[in-house]
């Protein structure tokens, strides 16, 4: 039996939900281009797309768009939660453990989608809650005529975005929202894949999308260009940095041998946010970063990846930085929820191989006869 490493070019599903073409740096949800969804589109529409397949008409937007608007409160337990945990609980352990609450609290008996589309629009309201109530501000609830991504930065500020803010809340939220068979949804799958439930599916793709690996990398790529601190420094602190062995964050990619396209989209967007908020020496480290990592690294086909300029953009859109990784996971779930629905339309029981290299038929011996 041929051991995968890391289940690398191990095909668990066919979808129909997005398309990576690793070598030209190209990404399609539902056949759309990523370039145009993040011109063109929102997350209500871009939600729609992945859950359903098709682009939604009219009235088939604004039915979503009510469902994701009126189902934004949490139930008084989860408020009260959210208020009493320790201040500098991990935000992703907070999320996680909102959304348990949540599958304890579910006593509805709507499908798959209906709860998916709910747990989706509590996720910015968990976030925000949390945001507030450990700087000790007063939380603010839910607007529902503002949209997801509009009201998701006003339960964080305490005021609506500009224009700037919301085209950039929109745009990072739809370049989070899929991304194929990535660790945290093959997580999902393997929870589902033994008919549990969604929330419990979803808490295991934010499991693994905590880890600095995946989401929690746009935490460290911000990180590293606070270190560095000045562009002069850079070329300084990639060398020493990759002499001493560790990894360049956000930088890399299983299946992107490129440039990843998300990264290029979010790196104009992080451009023009960071001179608003007066951090755009923070743009200009990165840049310097993206420019000697790929001399460095280009050739082994690394290059940067989502996480690499997302940090900066949720920094500017107001974030503390351990909460990246649940802002991804806020538009992730879409993804997570929508693989889920097309796994289990055939489902199989998820439970791979080892390859066992220990020893057999051992002699037990009573405790008081070993050394
Ligand atoms: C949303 C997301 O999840 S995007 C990914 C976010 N994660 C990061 O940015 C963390 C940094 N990047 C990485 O650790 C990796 O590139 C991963 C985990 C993303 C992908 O890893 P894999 O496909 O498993 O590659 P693997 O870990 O086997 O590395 C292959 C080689 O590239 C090197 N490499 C990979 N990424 C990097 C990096 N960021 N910096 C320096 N070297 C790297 C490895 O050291 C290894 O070198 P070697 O063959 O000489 O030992
Ligand atoms: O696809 C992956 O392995 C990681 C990634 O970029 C994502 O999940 O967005």
């Amino acid at each position: 039996m041929e051991l995968r490493k890391g289940l690398e070019d191990v095909a668990v599903k066919e979808t129909a939900i997005t398309y990576i073409d690793g070598e030209l740096g190209r990404l399609y949800y539902r056949g759309y281009s990523i370039f145009d969804l993040a011109e063109f589109s929102n997350f209500e529409e871009t939600a729609y797309l992945i859950w359903y397949g098709k682009l939604p008409n009219e009235k088939e937007l604004e039915e979503l768009r009510i469902k994701l608007s009126t189902n934004r409160e949490l139930p008084d337990s989860i408020i009260n939660y959210i208020k009493e945990v320790k201040k500098d609980a991990n935000p992703m352990d907070v999320l996680r453990t909102a959304i348990s609450m949540l599958g304890v609290e579910d006593t509805d008996n709507s499908d798959i989608m209906e709860k998916s589309i709910k747990i989706t629009s509590k996720i910015p309201t968990i976030i925000s809650y949390f945001y507030r109530s450990r700087k000790n501000l007063e939380i603010i609830h839910p607007d529902e005529t503002l949209s997801h991504s509009e009201n998701f930065f006003y339960m964080l500020n305490g005021k609506k975005p500009s224009e700037i803010e919301s085209k950039s809340m929109d745009v990072s939220l739809i370049l989070h929202m899929d991304h194929e068979m990535n660790a945290s949804t093959f997580a999902c799958l393997v929870v589902a894949s033994t008919l549990s439930d969604i929330y419990s599916s979803v808490i295991a793709g934010i499991a693994a999308l905590k880890g600095p690996l995946h989401g929690g990398a746009n935490a460290e790529a911000l990180k590293q260009f606070i270190e560095i601190g000045d562009k002069k420094n850079v070329e300084d602190y990639i060398n020493k940095r990759l002499q001493s062995g560790q990894r360049l964050m956000g930088f890399g990619h299983r299946i992107y041998k490129t440039y990843d396209p998300r990264a290029k989209i979010m790196k104009e967007y992080v451009k023009e946010i960071t001179k608003e908020k007066g951090i755009y020496n923070l743009y200009e480290i990165a840049n310097a970063v993206d420019e000697i990592g790929i001399k460095e690294l280009g050739n082994k086909g690394i290059f940067p990846n989502v996480d690499f300029y997302s940090g900066l953009m949720f920094y500017s859109l107001g974030f503390d930085p351990d909460m990246f990784p649940a802002v991804f996971a806020s538009s992730r779930v879409v993804g997570w929820t929508a693989h889920v629905v097309e796994y289990l339309k055939n489902n199989r029981l998820i439970r791979p191989k080892a390859i066992y290299i220990g020893e057999i038929g051992r002699k037990y011996l009573p405790l008081e006869d070993r050394q």
